[in-house]
């Protein structure tokens, strides 16, 4: 087991949470009576690979985050809360902006996805010492179809190549620098990490996460959520 590079966590949440439709953007909202975001942040935190934590969130919840959540769980890895952009990964690559100089190992994770275990984030770490880019997922559970404009199934993909990608996904610094700066340059977006690495011809190793790191996205996710927590109590 590895444990010599620096590795610096970038958390994501500078999303509006539209899907939740809440007054409260969704990382703020309480699970268990704790914010989303701090049992995120919670979880990196503890973890004794994780050297440095920087938090993106939007521009006027950076305050909020500083008061309502870094400083009221004493959060002493989080060297940073920044400003995020428009789009997820406008807010990831402000956060890989502001890393230090040391970071070897980056480890982009969402805010709203507060049940990822610690034994999923050292084995990421691992990996990707070896292979410099892994992504976290599951089989999807479902049957998927390609449906068309008109509401046509165009065709039924086999099952057993199709995985439901997670985060924390993991890369060389480096390496994840230049698939950021390579996707800019071309004007592509891409709703994860690895999609960005995928387009400048790297291998992304994929490895097993869990069915209960779900992403807070619509209002059901809350009791879900809470449900989660609760088995995790004994
Ligand atoms: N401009 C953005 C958009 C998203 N995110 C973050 O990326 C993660 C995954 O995004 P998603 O669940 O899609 O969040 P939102 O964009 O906030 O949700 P919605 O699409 O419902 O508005 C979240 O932790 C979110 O805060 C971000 O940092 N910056
Ligand atoms: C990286 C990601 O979590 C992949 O599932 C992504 O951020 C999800 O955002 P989405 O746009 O809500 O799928």
């Amino acid at each position: 087991m590895y444990k010599d590079k620096f590795v610096s966590v970038i958390i994501a949440a500078a999303g509006q949470g539209k899907r939740m439709n809440s007054k409260v953007n969704k990382q703020y909202l309480k699970l268990c009576n704790k914010p989303v975001l701090a049992h995120t942040i919670d979880i990196f935190e503890k973890c004794s690979w994780v050297d440095e934590i920087i938090v993106v969130t939007h521009s006027n919840e950076i305050e909020y985050c500083k008061e309502n959540v870094i400083k009221v769980y004493g959060f002493k890895k989080v060297i940073r809360v920044i400003a995020g952009g428009s789009t997820r990964q406008e807010s990831v690559f402000n956060g890989l902006k502001s890393v230090d100089k040391r970071c070897s190992i980056v480890m982009i994770h969402d805010g709203a996805r507060p049940f990822i275990r610690e034994e999923y984030i050292l084995n990421s770490i691992d990996e990707a010492v070896k292979y410099k880019a892994v992504g976290i997922g599951v089989y999807v559970k479902d049957t998927i179809k390609v449906v068309d404009e008109d509401g046509y199934i165009v065709n039924t993909p086999d099952r057993k190549f199709l995985w439901a990608i997670q985060t924390p996904q993991t890369f060389d610094y480096d390496l994840l620098m230049k698939a950021y700066e390579k996707a800019i340059k071309e004007g592509f977006l891409g709703t994860d990490d690895t999609s960005l690495v995928e387009r400048i011809n790297q291998k992304v190793k994929m490895i097993m996460g869990s069915y209960d790191n779900i992403k807070i996205t619509t209002p059901e996710d809350l009791y879900i959520g809470e449900a989660i927590l609760k088995s995790r109590e004994n």
